[in-house]
């Protein structure tokens, strides 16, 4: 429970308290003319006598009660009507017209004076307040609610229910109903807090219940006497029902409040992380980076560590962990990891089911919240704008702009760096065609010189070089394949050439052929564009055959980091052996076999790249 919640919920309860104990403690009606008129507070009367000599104390104690009772009258009848008529409206597409026709009309109905009306007519009775305002209220949370079942109707799992000959009622019980549950929580309160003001409304105005004492009907008496203001009275007459009002109301506000802070949990939860950043002056900030992870033994990881020091010596990093940890509800799931990642390299991360390969990368593109993530990520700032350039180009300039105040942003998505999820489906927006999101994705570049027209043919020929028709652009995800959209996921990766491209299990969800298709266009695409590609797979062959370096995680333990070849040859751990152990051998040696060609090959490409690098760094 967080602290506007517990705060509503305490002042809530004293009133509460207030309304069961206090008619007790009072000792007295609350109407029964029981002293002297206008007596000071005292032990006998602890809020003193109003102008007719009735007990304050009584009158604010049995007003509790009077107005609790209006506001949870209301509060249930108000938020039943919404959560049922809105369920209904969302599923039953044949009541949705009556229902939301009649909320329509409720809505434009002056509800203010309808309440008037019929209190006016009714005396003000309690019950047929409630009911007033019960059937008022409900027409604005019935149709947030219809909305929101109108989008859930169309989940694979409610989907999936109906197919099981799932009863409405089942369904609406199981799958929808916990969606709306917070937005129901949300109107109690609110419908609560309405009926309280609304009642103490009325009965300030004289159309409250008469036999009724409630604190509206306090301050009208109060306010009408005139004693009460040419003496002291007004401090034990008006005070304690305007306070009783207030501090209700503020209650239920702050038990609002909470509702919403505590829905919102989920939404902060991916608010990109600040802990992920810009890398500048990466010389400095490698070399405090220990390359291994602490835990490994010293001896088992000395070609290791040649390694990552010549990977710092560069400085050519695109990516420096430093002291990475993730720790979920008190369960360490990542333990604290430092490391680097040379640029222009394919990094394979591999590891069991459950050991934080995609929490890794997660936390590495800074979509974990800060509270559950520790450490710091340092990302090579990226962005070609659609230009023809290779990112390796730009990263040179990239690096020296960021000395600076702008070093002090965090990563730009998309442009420094892009994530490709599992399922490319979830990665697009359902109802923006490809095109716009391509438009979108160039958003968070230095577009502001480039016309939209430009953008199109910049996406297009995105979509050309992942070998897919420009036509594409048009069409909505639900009108291509799943190989044609990991392939429009990919190009919409490639389209602002970020400097990190991380790829968790890209190819799962894909058959053989299209798998390697697609995980060959992205280990060419990225090489093409001197991009740095970080990828979690479960595909050991696969890593071997397209990675440079492996990182080997297990049960959230960075347990190896070394080059592919050497951890082929040379594997520093007893998992690393097992691993290796459930590869075929024929394979394995087809793979090293790959490797000196392909290795090679790498090595001239990069040697290449440099070159390329610090030609333009003359120039510019
Ligand atoms: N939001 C979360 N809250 C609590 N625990 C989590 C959360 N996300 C992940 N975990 C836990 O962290 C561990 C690692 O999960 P992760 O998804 O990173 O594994 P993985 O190696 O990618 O697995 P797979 O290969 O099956 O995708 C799991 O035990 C999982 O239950």
């Amino acid at each position: 429970m967080n602290r506007s919640k517990k705060a509503g919920s305490v002042i809530v309860a004293c009133f509460v308290g207030l309304a069961l104990a206090g008619p007790l403690l009072a000792g007295v009606e609350p109407f029964a003319f029981d002293g002297e008129r206008l007596l000071t507070p005292s032990s006998v009367n602890w809020l003193g006598t109003n102008a007719l000599g009735q007990d304050v104390f009584s009158q604010l104690s049995y007003g509790a009660r009077t107005t609790l009772l209006i506001g949870l009258g209301v509060a249930v009848l108000s938020t039943t009507l919404s959560g049922v008529l809105g369920l209904m409206a969302g599923y039953f597409k044949r009541l949705d017209p009556l229902i939301n026709g009649l909320a329509n009309v409720l809505l434009v109905l002056p509800s203010l004076l309808l309440v008037l009306i019929v209190a006016a007519f009714t005396s003000g009775g309690v019950w047929q307040l409630i009911v007033t305002l019960g059937l008022l209220t409900w027409p604005g949370y019935m149709r947030l609610i219809r909305a929101s079942v109108l989008s859930l109707r169309e989940r694979e799992f409610v989907k999936a229910s109906q197919l099981f000959h799932g009863k409405p009622s089942y369904i609406l019980r199981k799958h929808l109903m916990p969606f709306i549950v917070p937005l129901l929580r949300t109107k109690f309160i609110l419908s609560f807090r309405q009926a309280v003001t609304m009642e103490a409304s009325l009965s300030f105005l004289g159309l409250g219940d008469p036999n009724q004492p409630t604190w509206g009907k306090m301050l009208e008496q109060a306010f009408h006497q005139t004693e009460t203001w040419m003496t002291t009275a007004w401090q034990w007459t008006i005070v304690p029902p305007m306070l009783a009002l207030l501090l209700v109301t503020i209650g239920l506000a702050l038990l609002s409040e909470g509702e919403h802070q505590q829905g919102n949990r989920l939404l902060r939860s991916y608010s990109p992380s600040s802990r992920v950043k810009l890398l500048l002056a990466s010389s400095e900030i490698a070399a405090s980076v220990p390359c291994a992870h602490s835990s490994v033994k010293a001896a088992e990881q000395t070609q290791r560590t040649e390694h990552c020091t010549a990977t710092h010596a560069g400085s050519d990093n695109a990516v420096v962990v430093h002291d990475l940890s993730v720790v979920h509800n008190g369960r360490t799931i990542l333990q604290p990891m430092s490391f680097s990642i040379a640029a222009g390299s394919v990094t394979a991360i591999i590891g069991e089911s459950g050991s934080g390969k995609t929490t890794l990368a997660r936390a590495v593109y800074g979509l974990l919240p800060d509270d559950v993530m520790s450490g710091a990520v340092y990302i090579r700032s990226g962005g070609t704008n659609g230009s023809s350039e290779t990112s390796g180009t730009s990263d040179t300039s990239n690096i020296c702009a960021t000395n600076g105040s702008s070093a002090e942003r965090g990563i730009n998505r998309w442009v420094d760096a892009a994530f490709i999820v599992q399922d490319p489906r979830l990665s697009f927006n359902p109802l923006l065609t490809i095109g716009q999101q391509f438009m979108e994705a160039m958003q968070g570049t230095d577009a502001s010189s480039i016309t939209v027209s430009e953008k199109r043919l910049a996406a297009k020929q995105a979509l050309r070089e992942v070998q897919l028709s420009d036509r594409l652009l048009d069409s909505y995800p639900h009108e291509l394949s799943g190989g044609m959209l990991g392939r429009a996921l990919l190009a919409l990766a490639l389209i602002n050439k970020p400097s990190l491209l991380i790829a968790d299990e890209p190819t799962g969800a894909l058959d053989p052929i299209v798998k390697w298709e697609i995980l060959n266009l992205l280990v060419t695409k990225v090489r093409e564009h001197g991009m740095t590609l970080l990828l979690i797979t479960h595909d050991h062959q696969a890593a071997l055959r397209v990675a440079d370096d492996m990182m080997i995680i297990k049960d959230g333990q960075l347990l190896e980091h070394a080059p592919a070849e050497q951890w082929l040859h040379h594997p520093a751990t007893s998992y690393s052996r097992e691993l290796q152990a459930l590869m075929p051998s024929i394979r394995r040696r087809h793979i090293s076999e790959e490797f000196k060609k392909v290795g090679f090959q790498h090595r001239e490409g990069c040697r290449n790249l440099k070159k390329e690098q610090r030609n333009v760094g003359r120039t510019t």
